[in-house]
């Protein structure tokens, strides 16, 4: 999975996290509880005389493994989705619990399973380990299973006449230590996500950041150089219509001069704000090309629609200039404008080109003034 598939929320990214956590530590869980039982019933007394259990019981755990591997991980970028999985698979966990501490038990007081009682317990003992290193992610769903898995055992060990007592105090120990190692494990692992989590968003920050202009915040020319052949490309598989306009304010160099550097820079902020103010669509990509050349790319707009919206900009940039503090600036641009066409043969670059010989015409011809794309 590549970052940019990551979930992108933090919500989604704890839960997919959790939902893989669980998925890798469960699998090999259901494979133990199988085998545990198959040597229990193998090494009780008489394995052949319980042949019908020893099978029903192999079914039983055998369900539960499938039910394990069978039960897949949704979309990661749907919260519920995942929340729902992992309801569902630690029922599947719970369950599985319940059933090893049922069967610990019983061969604890079953006839003919004496020799299996220490196999029994030493599961018991792993599984509850297992639960606690492994599934701390859910504190009170792991509590619970570590109950499950053990209560019925020590609850036979108790009742039984001839049960043991140094094992019964001996596995009540076990278990309160087993409580502390889970609580420790649950920390370090809501840590281990909170960490996760800040270089997640540190990456998805940093990324936003070299894809930003830092004077006036809209897309640079590296997103412009990423973007643009994408658009070109889905334009022609989709047939749609794209549209490029190119804009550079005119006589920069003398507001520099004659201002100083910042004005020229509250200017270069005011003309990407009025750049929002006219291309709206939240599927335009407005961007600042370098210096003061400005870009804005409009996916599904025609050369036509375009046209008046690059019109009724370059006007209200003459008419109004910009008012920087008490200082009002007469400014202008030059335009070029362009749709991408059959005659550009899906090629961005002589797309470009074309719009940037527009927008040279524009300059050549007297500035502040529209030039539309030839061919
Ligand atoms: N304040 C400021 N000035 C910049 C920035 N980037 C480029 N410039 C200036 O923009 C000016 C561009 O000048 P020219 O390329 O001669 O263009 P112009 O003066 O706009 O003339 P025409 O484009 O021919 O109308 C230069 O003086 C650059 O120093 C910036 O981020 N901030």
């Amino acid at each position: 999975m590549t970052n940019a598939d990551l979930p992108h929320t933090p919500e989604c990214f704890s839960l997919w996290r959790e939902v893989q956590d669980t998925r890798t530590r469960t699998r090999l869980g259901g494979f133990y509880y199988l085998l545990a039982w198959l040597l229990c019933w193998l090494f009780s007394a008489a394995p052949m005389a319980h042949l019908t259990l020893g099978l029903a019981g192999g079914a039983l755990f055998t369900l539960l493994l499938a039910a394990r591997l069978l039960h897949r991980p949704p979309e990661p970028d749907s919260e519920a989705e995942l929340q729902r999985w992992l309801d569902r698979h630690w029922g599947i966990i719970l369950l599985s619990s319940f059933c090893w501490g049922m069967t610990h038990a019983w061969v604890l007081l079953a006839d003919g399973f004496e020799p299996a009682r220490l196999i029994a317990t030493l599961a018991t003992v792993g599984f509850g380990t297992a639960m606690a290193f492994n599934f701390a992610m859910r504190r009170r769903r792991a509590v619970l299973a570590i109950l499950l898995l053990y209560v019925p055992g020590l609850a036979a060990l108790a009742l039984s006449e001839g049960g043991s007592r140094a094992e019964l105090v001996t596995l009540v120990f076990y278990l309160s230590y087993l409580l502390l190692a889970l609580n420790r494990s649950h920390r370090e692992y809501a840590n281990m996500i909170a960490l996760e989590l800040q270089l997640l968003e540190q990456r998805q920050r940093m990324d936003t950041l070299s894809r930003t202009d830092g004077l006036t915040l809209l897309g640079n020319r590296y997103q412009f150089n990423n973007l643009f052949p994408a658009m070109c490309a889905s334009a022609q598989r989709h047939g749609s219509e794209l549209s490029l306009l190119l804009m550079d304010i005119d006589f920069f160099k003398r507001i520099n001069d004659e201002h100083g550097h910042s004005t020229g820079d509250a200017c270069l902020r005011a003309f990407g704000e009025r750049m929002r103010e006219f291309f709206r669509r939240d599927s335009d990509a407005l961007l600042r090309l370098g210096g003061e050349e400005f870009g804005v790319l409009m996916p599904d707009t025609g050369m036509e629609q375009a046209r008046q919206l690059a019109e009724q900009f370059r006007e209200d940039l003459a008419n109004r200039g910009f008012l920087l503090g008490d200082q009002h600036l007469p400014i202008t641009a030059s335009l070029g404008l362009g749709c991408f066409a059959e005659g550009d043969q899906g090629s961005a670059e002589t797309f470009f080109k074309r719009v940037d010989d527009a927008l040279y015409r524009a300059k050549a011809k007297g500035r502040d003034r529209l030039e539309l794309a030839q061919g």
